[in-house]
């Protein structure tokens, strides 16, 4: 696996730290083991984990790899809370659910206890978006503990894919939610179909202890650019997505073409 990091200059106290892989594929599976090691790690100190999923190309690539990769089994999947950071507002079993993706992917094929894989409801539930939206914010609220010191437990990792526009889980430039303080909120006339959605707002975002925003491609270089420079999150969201312990972004060769200069020059070119 050929990995390429930016000089140390990036890796100061609060900056995200930049991972470049040669390609997309490389770049799954090396998120694919980030995630176990992290997982691992996690449930050795605290007994148990918590995992926020995404959507996207990249998001269910890394599940894919996951899955497909033995060491798989060195994560407890019982004693591990999977979360989303947004979700298409479709029926349970739609294709274009991130739920079902994922599903797919990875939860249909390791020992996940169903009581810790915490769904965004679609419209078969009965609810509307809003109440969807409500129901996991107070779902969210119930797993947080006293020492997370708000409504939202302290994800040990969230990853989130990013669009050529910087969004993240269904956070798009200018629209009312990223000027929402709660924590989850229904997302009406989204750019990217469907229009309607569920998703976790920036203050929900950066509840997580690890953020990882992961992408892959050409079209999102001027994105990963943005997002790393001293952008408003209103119009770049990514720029807001800062985990409390630590941010990284995952990219392909591709996506870090435009990384900027004072972030320091790739180790390799
Ligand atoms: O519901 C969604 O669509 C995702 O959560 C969304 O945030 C996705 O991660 C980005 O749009 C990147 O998607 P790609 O990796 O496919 O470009």
């Amino acid at each position: 696996m050929t990995r390429e990091t930016v000089t140390a200059k990036q890796a100061s106290v609060g900056a995200p730290g930049i991972v470049v892989h040669r390609n997309a594929d490389v770049l799954a599976k090396a998120v694919a083991a980030r995630i176990i090691t992290r997982l691992v790690d996690a449930q050795s100190a605290k007994g148990s984990a918590s995992l926020v999923l995404t959507g996207g190309t990249v998001g269910i690539a890394t599940l894919a790899a996951i899955a497909a990769t033995p060491a798989r089994d060195a994560v407890d999947w019982r004693r591990l809370d999977i979360w989303w950071g947004d979700e298409r507002f479709l029926p349970a079993g739609d294709k274009e659910r991130n739920e079902t993706g994922a599903r797919d992917a990875l939860l249909d094929h390791v020992d996940v206890d169903p009581g810790r894989v915490h769904v965004m409801r679609g419209p078969d539930s009965g609810m509307t978006a809003e109440e969807s939206a409500e129901s996991y914010a107070a779902e969210l609220r119930a797993a947080a503990r006293p020492e997370d010191h708000g409504p939202v437990p302290g994800f040990d990792v969230m990853l989130l894919g990013m669009g050529p526009d910087a969004h993240v889980a269904s956070l798009f430039p200018g629209m009312p939610a990223l000027y929402d303080t709660r924590p989850v909120v229904a997302v009406h006339g989204s750019p990217k179909p469907p229009p309607t959605r569920i998703s976790l707002t920036l203050p929900a975002i950066r509840a997580a202890r690890e953020v990882w925003v992961v992408a892959a491609g050409a079209e999102k270089a001027g994105a990963v650019h943005l997002a790393l420079s001293a952008s408003g999150p209103v119009q770049v969201p990514a720029a807001g997505a800062r985990g409390r312990q630590r941010t990284l972004f995952l990219l392909d060769r591709a996506a870090a073409g435009k990384i900027p200069p004072e972030l320091g020059r790739l180790a390799s070119p």
